[in-house]
């Protein structure tokens, strides 16, 4: 039973055992052929490892916003109090994508879409990198999460537990039943705001305090510790908390990819790679100082091409020797326009920022690449002679549009025409990767 559950060609729903575990609680959203066999009389099958059933009594939960309002509702997840920045998504789907993307540790997630929970969560596939399939790391990255109407009753092929369940495995705080457009429209207004969510009746929420994640270094907490490796043959990347499919958009397209710790001398090393990528990562950059350090002297050392997402555009702005600011309430959506200004297009993008790089004072040789056609904050720098560009939103999606995933395919050609040109021989493409391994520091000359 348990070889059945990871692996990942068997996607007849491996636990029937969890539809029969299901909180007696009201639910909504999608009933299975099974779920309708549900009764009330039917008693739960003992717990199977690794997916034990979890069982929540209906407990009060309280939201709290340091500017003072105040959303009383139910808790569907971890028996825990959390704070965090209170922020909003506006992304129709892809919660466990979205709470599983390290960019959103210290934040209690809202989600505008009213009903949450409905395709459940899905279970450990592996693809053939050795990644994740279905989530970006391997845990729940946000403090805790708000929605209007949580659907304990789920139905999906790759679901495995309730979003419930999986938020109480992980201690993750979980709120519903509260008017989640009054608390966007309060975030809109004064911008994300410190909150906690604080989970039971008899608590004294005074004794918990408001902690602000954005005064931690919050890419120290996320960024691999030992340098890794996949598909063993030549690119590199700076991990400030990277998404596993940032890591797949590269070694699909048959990038060698060694993953590197956030404060890492990437300097000592870099002669030994073809281009360097800077990941997405959550809270302040400014606190990334490290990174910011090595990167400001690649840009007068490393020819070769840069690449950065979203954390990635931040550094590199600040390495370029632009300033960030913090936007009012972020973007965090999947449906947000992006003006590309070398060709006038404006491009549908994914996106989860909080910062901004101001960029009306660009350095010499620097020009916007993209610029947000809703509220027109900085999406992306490049250099006008240099191969070095980053952009804001998110090309990997995971969740959301793929339109812009050509500027992977972009990158890599940089890396390939300028290692050809330095070598005078065609890239070598292997055909088959070696999938995910350690490798030592040692391995990396120094
Ligand atoms: N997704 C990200 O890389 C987020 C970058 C940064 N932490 C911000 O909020 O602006």
């Amino acid at each position: 039973m348990f070889n059945l559950l990871i692996k990942p060609i068997r996607f007849v729903r491996p636990v029937s055992l969890v539809s029969f575990a299901k909180p007696l609680v009201a639910t909504r959203g999608l009933a299975t052929v099974k779920d309708q066999s549900f009764t009330l009389n039917k008693k739960p099958p003992p717990p199977t490892a690794p997916y034990a059933p979890v069982y929540n009594k209906p407990t009060p939960a309280t939201l709290k916003l340091k500017s003072g309002q105040v959303f009383s509702g139910t808790s569907f997840g971890a028996n825990v109090h959390v704070s965090g920045e209170a922020v909003f998504t506006t992304s129709l789907v892809g919660y466990p994508e979205s709470m599983t993307d390290p960019s959103y540790r210290g934040q209690i997630l809202v989600f505008t879409q009213p009903l949450i929970g409905n395709y459940g969560v899905p279970g450990i596939f592996k693809d053939e990198y050795g990644l994740l399939k279905f989530f970006e790391s391997d845990r729940i990255h946000c403090e805790g999460i708000v929605v209007s109407d949580y659907a304990s009753r789920y139905s999906h092929w790759t679901a495995v537990e309730s979003l419930g369940e999986w938020c109480t495995r992980f201690g993750v705080a979980a709120i519903s039943g509260v008017d989640t457009r009054a608390i966007v429209h309060i975030l809109r207004d004064q911008g994300s705001t410190l909150s906690k969510l604080c989970i039971g009746e008899n608590t004294d929420f005074s004794k918990i305090p408001y902690s602000d994640p954005n005064e931690r270094n919050l890419v120290a907490e996320v960024s691999t510790a030992v340098p890794v490796s996949y598909n063993p043959f030549g690119d590199v990347r700076i991990d400030c908390g990277v998404k596993n499919n940032i890591i797949r958009a590269l070694v699909k397209r048959g990038a060698a990819v060694t993953v590197l710790p956030w404060n890492f001398p990437i300097n000592k090393v870099s002669d030994q790679f073809d281009g360097i990528f800077i990941s997405n990562g959550p809270g302040n950059p400014t606190k990334a100082v490290d990174t910011i350090k090595n990167m400001r002297q690649a840009l007068g050392s490393f020819q070769r091409p840069i690449f950065g997402i979203c954390m990635g555009n931040l550094i590199l702005g600040l390495a370029a020797g632009l300033d960030v600011y913090k936007l009012r309430f972020g973007n965090r959506g999947h449906n947000v326009p992006a003006l590309n200004m070398l060709d006038g297009k404006c491009q549908i993008t994914s996106q989860n920022h909080g910062y901004a790089l101001q960029d009306n004072n660009l350095p010499t040789g620097w020009t916007k690449y993209y610029v947000n056609a809703n509220d027109g904050s900085n999406e992306g720098i490049r250099h006008k002679t240099l191969p070095f560009k980053s952009v804001q939103f998110h090309p990997e999606a995971k969740g959301g549009p793929q339109d812009t995933e050509f500027l992977f395919e972009e990158f890599l050609s940089n890396v390939r025409a300028d290692k050809t040109q330095r070598e005078g021989i065609k890239t070598f493409v292997p055909e088959t990767f070696v999938s995910q391994s350690q490798v030592s520091p040692s391995t990396l000359r120094d």
